[in-house]
């Protein structure tokens, strides 16, 4: 990027982690979005479009800044600052990877403006290490279903497309911090427990790439590694289960860290299963949710584009 003038747009999805028995290693990415319209400028400042965008800072030591800066300086580069417009859809800490659409929006910014050619695996790489897995983070890159094992050394995700399955989302109205319901977890597993917690991983992905839905949702019951650690911190998602599996959805897990619960469920059953959450539970959001199968996405606007939008300061 070199013209002054010229305005871009970063759009990233949210996703959802884990899926049950996935934990840390499976992501699916999902259709709210974080986005950024940008151009150059002689100071960094950080506009707020959306209510829960207003809590963070306007200068450069807003996180998305913070990693654009970062992830630039790793290529040995310092970039050029920037006015930034951010909105987002993605309700803040409650397991819809909030975190992971801010880090994925911050690689991009240092790949737009700072002109370092990343490949999608490259972002991937920087996206996982900064989060520290790469399931929310792979989920936002890519899109779709994704599947990865995260390390120091390296980051190996594969993704696929995936339709033919209705989510809902239950958001609940209270934050919780992925760190917060990190700390519930254990520090080993007995061997046995891990044996069949991957198993269950196993064919969760199996079924789930041979459209078999009702199988997927019963791995998703079967998680070993951490929803019985979780569930005091979430104690909707056992009346959550009951509700939606007695209504014929397939199966429920925990959006990531918490709160949220995800439902998958089939087109025909998607009604009814909002109806009864939105009756059972008023206070939370029920919502359906499109499957993301683009991932980021980044785009110089068109003038046409640029006049289109009434947020700009002349
Ligand atoms: N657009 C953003 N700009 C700056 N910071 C953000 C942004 N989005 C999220 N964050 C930071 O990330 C925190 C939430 O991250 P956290 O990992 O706890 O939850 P999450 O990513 O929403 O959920 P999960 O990781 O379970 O899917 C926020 O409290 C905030 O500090
Ligand atoms: N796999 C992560 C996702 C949230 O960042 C967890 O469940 O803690």
């Amino acid at each position: 990027m070199s013209a002054d003038s010229e305005m871009f747009l970063i759009r990233v999805p949210a996703s959802t982690a884990n899926l049950g028995p996935g934990f840390d290693s499976i992501g699916l990415a999902l259709g709210l979005y974080l986005e950024v319209h940008g151009s150059l400028s002689d100071h960094w400042e950080v506009i707020p479009l959306s209510e829960e965008m207003s809590v963070f800072p306007g200068d450069d030591s807003n996180y998305i800044v913070q990693i654009a800066k970062k992830t630039a300086a790793s290529y040995g580069k310092e970039l050029s600052p920037c006015r930034l417009y951010v909105s987002s859809e993605i309700p803040l800490a409650r397991g819809l990877g909030s975190s992971a659409s801010a880090i994925v929006a911050g690689i991009e910014l240092a790949n737009l403006v700072g002109e370092l050619h990343l490949s999608d695996e490259e972002k991937n790489r920087h996206a996982s290490l900064f989060e520290g897995h790469p399931d929310n983070a792979g989920a936002s890159v890519y899109g779709g279903l994704v599947v990865g094992l995260h390390t120091e050394e390296r980051t190996d995700v594969l993704s696929f497309p995936i339709e033919g399955v209705k989510v809902i989302a239950v958001i609940p109205n209270f934050e919780l911090l992925t760190e917060d319901s990190r700390n519930v977890l254990p520090n080993s597993l007995p061997y046995k427990e891990a044996i069949n917690g991957s198993a269950a991983a196993n064919v969760l992905l199996a079924g789930i790439l041979s459209n078999d839905w009702n199988l997927v949702g019963k791995m998703m019951q079967n998680d070993r590694f951490h929803q019985p650690y979780r569930a005091g911190l979430v104690p909707h998602l056992a009346q959550i289960e009951e509700v939606v599996l007695n209504e014929g959805a397939y199966g429920t897990a925990l959006s990531g860290a918490g709160p949220t619960v995800l439902c998958l469920v089939s087109a025909e059953k998607a009604g009814s299963v909002i109806s009864s959450l939105t009756e059972i539970f008023p206070d939370f959001q029920v919502k359906e949710l499109q499957i993301d199968n683009d991932g980021s996405h980044t785009a110089i606007l068109s003038e046409e584009e640029k006049k289109e939008l009434n947020f700009i300061k002349s």
